[in-house]
């Protein structure tokens, strides 16, 4: 019933206005699924290889397409990322391009789901998924790789914990980002958004926390839950000759440990992303050992969404939460699997956006099909609403 019938590739824009693989599934029933691979510019130096897009494009039409069409049934998932997998023939997809094989993957899925008359978390999750939705952790300022003359921190992330309802989460979080907004302004600092549309002031590291934690403050008064925030400090880009360089200044791995351990207890952090380089395993559990009862420690390009790499961490207590991309690993069956190592061995999931993104919600459906309790997808901005807007139609059985 599901079987594809074509597979169809082209180029189309991301946020960032680069050109990106967008893939157009259809069944012989008639079904069809489309969906864009989104892109980093933060990455991680073990994440699968995003190929030029012409060239990702004309290499999945030689090697993956001819093994689709005709053969492959879009409901199945693992069947259909098998296929690209072996079209691949390398571990990183560094044949077809990891946004060939994810933006196929996805559609393929949203095919399948088209077919089976379920919406795309239904499909994926199955009757017995949870009836929980994620909590939106909203970049509310930011800097390092997403935005000029800002600040050293790649992400200051709103964390609306307290939310009755994934409806109150996501328009909470762009209140917070409303109300940064005008601080900055009474401050009369200008400030322009980076790629995620969260802020991206002039001020120093130390001067953005006074500012998130009055931000978030003051919305959780005014909505009466508790709001926390977060960090993505993305240390592998700023790891230079066993130092952390953030703007003016230079940790070595011990100060680092100790900065972001204070940063915990002294804002009650809600959650820190790779707070260390990406192959600090020990530093990153000496972190876990001390402050992991409190906060979460996630690994992004720690992990980059590879079971054998979150193996490793689990094997030394590296953290106690992943961030799942499914284009940092190729296929939406590779990051299933690594949410079901992650749950299995006791780690938070947050299912996330990338800082170049379309208006593809698939992550909005990941999260919910897989129970995720975050989801990372910013706040404000068309390309991250998509994601938002989606969840609150998914809550509101309004798909
Ligand atoms: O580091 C990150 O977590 C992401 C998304 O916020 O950024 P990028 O997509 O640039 O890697
Ligand atoms: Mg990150």
């Amino acid at each position: 019933m599901t079987r594809i019938e074509t597979v169809r590739l082209r180029a189309v824009l991301d946020s960032r206005g680069n050109k990106t693989v967008e893939a157009d599934v259809l069944t012989e029933s008639g079904g069809f699924g489309r969906a864009a691979a989104p892109s980093g510019a933060s990455t991680g130096e073990y994440e699968a290889i995003e190929l030029p897009v012409n060239e990702a494009i004309a290499a999945a039409r030689e090697h993956a397409v001819p093994r689709l069409d005709g053969r492959v049934y879009a409901g199945d998932q693992r069947e259909v990322d098998d296929t690209l997998r072996a079209a691949d023939g390398t571990e990183d997809f560094s044949e077809i391009g990891a946004n060939s094989a994810v933006a196929i993957s996805m559609a393929a899925a949203k095919a399948g789901a088209d077919v089976l008359g379920a919406p795309l978390y239904q499909h994926l999750g199955g009757a017995f998924r949870g009836e929980n939705f994620p909590i939106p952790l909203g970049n509310v300022v930011g800097g390092g790789e997403h935005a000029q003359e800002a600040t050293a921190i790649q992400e200051f992330l709103s964390a609306p914990v307290g939310a009755p309802s994934v409806k109150d989460a996501v328009f909470a979080n762009a209140q917070v980002h409303g109300e940064i907004g005008s601080l900055l302004e009474e401050r009369g600092t200008p400030a322009a958004k980076g790629d995620e549309g969260a802020w991206a002031p002039p001020v120093s590291d130390a001067e953005a926390f006074e500012i998130v934690e009055e931000a978030v403050e003051t919305v959780s008064d005014d909505v009466g839950f508790d709001i926390k925030f977060g960090l993505d400090l993305a240390a592998a880009e700023v790891f230079e000759d066993g130092e952390y360089v953030f703007g003016d200044e230079v940790r070595s791995t011990e100060e680092q440990i100790e900065y972001v351990a204070g940063l915990v207890d002294e804002y009650d952090l809600a959650y820190v992303e790779d707070p260390l380089d990406e192959d600090a395993y020990e530093a990153f559990a000496e972190l876990t050992e001390r402050v992991g009862d409190q906060t979460l420690i996630c690994g992004d390009d720690l992990f980059v969404t590879n079971t054998e790499r979150l193996q490793e961490g689990i094997d030394v207590d590296a953290a106690n939460s992943i961030l799942i991309k499914p284009n940092q690993i190729g296929t939406l069956s590779d990051a299933f699997d690594a949410i079901e190592l992650a749950t299995r061995n006791g780690y938070e999931t947050v299912v996330s956006h990338r800082s170049g993104e379309t208006e593809d919600a698939t992550i909005a459906h990941l999260a919910v099909a897989t129970d995720a309790p975050f989801i990372k997808t910013g706040t404000v901005q068309g390309e991250r609403t998509a994601k938002l807007n989606e969840l609150i139609r998914i809550a509101d059985e309004a798909l």
